[in-house]
């Protein structure tokens, strides 16, 4: 599965039902054929229906965290063989969530990342700062530390996107000026750029607080290939305003 250099992911987080399934058909039908890449992250128990309803469409499916070993004694967790089994394409590692909520560490996410790359799946790994390391002036280190501490070797555009997530502005409605979120994304395509052979190819997502509304303008923003989107990406609605801007883009 290769990454499309501009995409419009939607994180439903834990949220949605086998009714919120429909969104699909009013996305492909809406775009039958988009100029950019568009993934629905729904709860794993919908990957399997999603990824039916999405067969011979251009929106792809992804999941939302997996474990780091392929099979064992790990009650309550998914591998990322099974989640690629079930359909996906895509999985999100290292949200500010799995991290803040069950404890993750880069090491983790790392190896985490390693198991989703073997089984054929694209990471968008997420990145990002607290409210109290930017007012610390440390946002350009600690997302410096994220991305060495939680990006293995070897990867290419193919299969990793990074998503620049400020914790302080998910789900807040609080967004980043553009100027803020300008130096995050250089420091994240330099840094991918003096990692890997095609980093400049690789697609930076900007997430926090995206909607139709400020879509346009952040899109416009060097560096920033498209969205993670949460909130507004529960009704087909919203998320098509956000995916028109950056078609427009
Ligand atoms: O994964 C998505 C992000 O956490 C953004 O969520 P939000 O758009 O609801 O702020």
């Amino acid at each position: 599965m290769t990454a499309p250099k501009k995409l419009a992911a939607g994180n439903w987080k834990m949220n949605g039902s086998q009714e919120a399934l429909s969104e699909v058909d009013q996305l492909s039908s809406a775009y039958p054929a988009p100029g950019c890449g568009i993934v629905i992250c729904p709860p794993a128990t919908l990957i399997p229906a999603l990824s039916e309803r999405a067969r011979g469409t251009a929106i792809k499916v992804g999941a939302q965290d997996c474990h780091a070993e392929v099979s064992g004694a790990h009650t309550g967790d998914i591998s990322a063989k099974m989640l690629a089994e079930a359909g996906a394409d895509f999985v999100i590692l290292g949200h500010s969530e799995r991290r803040g909520d069950h404890g993750e560490t880069d090491d983790q996410v790392r190896a985490k990342l390693m198991a989703a790359v073997d089984a054929g799946l694209t990471v968008i790994i997420c990145v990002g700062e607290t409210l109290e390391q930017r007012d610390g002036g440390s946002t350009l280190d600690v997302v410096r530390g994220q991305l060495s501490g939680s990006i293995p070797d070897g990867l290419t555009a193919a299969n990793l996107v990074v998503a620049y997530e400020p914790v302080w502005a998910i789900g807040t409605g609080k967004v980043p000026t553009t100027e803020q979120i300008a130096e995050v994304h250089d420091l994240i395509r330099s840094e991918m750029t003096r990692r890997f052979a095609d980093g400049a190819a690789m697609t930076l997502l900007y997430g926090g607080s995206v909607k139709a509304a400020n879509a346009e303008e952040i899109f416009a923003v060097a560096n920033v290939d498209g969205a993670l989107v949460g909130g507004a990406s529960l009704r087909a609605d919203d998320f098509t305003g956000i995916i028109r801007a950056l078609e427009a883009s």
